[in-house]
């Protein structure tokens, strides 16, 4: 039985000025935000929806030419700071480390499905693709992965929103590799042919999670969204990212998880090639001490350090 509960937007509507929620333009950015301003009105907090256009979609040159990574957050930080909105939705993958002054991250909501994706054509898999397959990905971790899967596969670099990805596959690419939350959200799971296995193709830190930033001293607004083990999980992936000194677009994969008080976290560094690869894994109870993520983030970053993972690969955020 469905039971439902009466609406409760009413009466905070009635008080409380609607979270105006800054987004980019992009079919994936509005899709997750729409989830986000859904949740939000559900807890009885109205919302209004503002976009903002980005250098990052406006723009077809390469990430790199654009100055790296942070592209997409950067505009959507300075209309938040400039109080354009009140809130912002990012890909927790695509937000560099480092907090930006006077904003904080208020909420992470529980993250969907963290595993990549095989959108190939005629229903192949990585396995059954064949000899010479043209593959489109504009992400250094997934070339290094594929290179190392399938070292006789073409890897294309390409970039542009899902849809365009996924309208080249059985035109001039045979597969294309994408987010499965990024899929999911764009109502796109019909285009997979093969998820990939997270312990052998472990994805980008934050990968699959959104974080809502706001000004500091306003967490309120959209605490309520907040998933603790989504929070302390994406921190201690992305907190091997930050001690590793790598940018967003550095060929590594993490993933945390918990399980029954256990916080457990991988991390794998990749060569540009996909030849040489590095990881650590480590796992705590939660319970045991003060910062967890921080604490196995430290262990993590520093034994893939000890074991060379600087000079393995380009870290630092180039893309
Ligand atoms: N870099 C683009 C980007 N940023 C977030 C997602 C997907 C959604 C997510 O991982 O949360 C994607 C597309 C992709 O990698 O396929």
């Amino acid at each position: 039985m469905l039971r439902e509960r009466a609406p409760r937007v009413q009466t905070s509507a009635r008080g409380a000025a609607p979270v105006r929620i800054g987004t980019r333009g992009s079919a994936l950015a509005l899709a997750q935000t729409r989830v986000v301003a859904a949740a939000l009105e559900k807890s009885g907090v109205p919302v209004e929806l503002v976009t903002i256009s980005t250098e990052g979609d406006r723009s077809t040159e390469s990430l790199a030419s654009l100055g790296g990574t942070g592209v997409f957050a950067s505009a959507l930080r300075e209309a938040l700071v400039q109080g354009k909105c009140d809130a912002i939705v990012h890909s927790l993958k695509d937000l560099p480390t480092q907090p930006h002054p006077g904003l904080v991250i208020a909420a992470t909501p529980k993250r969907e499905d963290v595993r990549d994706a095989l959108c190939a054509r005629d229903g192949l898999t990585l396995d059954s693709l064949p000899e010479g397959a043209r593959i489109g990905t504009g992400s250094p971790r997934r070339r290094a992965q594929l290179s190392a899967r399938r070292p006789d596969v073409e890897v294309v670099d390409i970039r542009g929103n899902v849809d365009t990805r996924l309208g080249r596959v059985g035109v001039d690419l045979d597969a294309v590799i994408l987010a499965a939350a990024g899929l999911s959200r764009l109502g796109r799971l019909d285009a997979i042919t093969e998820y990939l296995g997270i312990d052998g193709w472990p994805t980008a830190p934050g990968q699959g999670a959104v974080a809502i930033e706001v000004r500091a001293g306003e967490e309120k607004s959209v605490s309520s969204l907040d998933h603790r083990p989504t929070r302390v999980t994406v921190d201690a992936e992305r907190q091997v990212l930050a001690l590793l000194e790598a940018g967003c677009a550095a060929p590594i994969g993490a993933h945390a998880l918990i399980d029954d008080g256990l916080l457990f976290l991988s991390a794998r560094v990749y060569s540009a090639d996909g030849a040489e690869r590095l990881t650590s894994s480590h796992a705590l109870y939660l319970s045991d001490v003060t910062n967890p993520a921080t604490e196995l983030a430290t262990r993590v970053a520093r034994e893939l350090l000890d074991a060379g993972a600087a000079t393995l690969a380009p870290l630092g955020g180039g893309v």
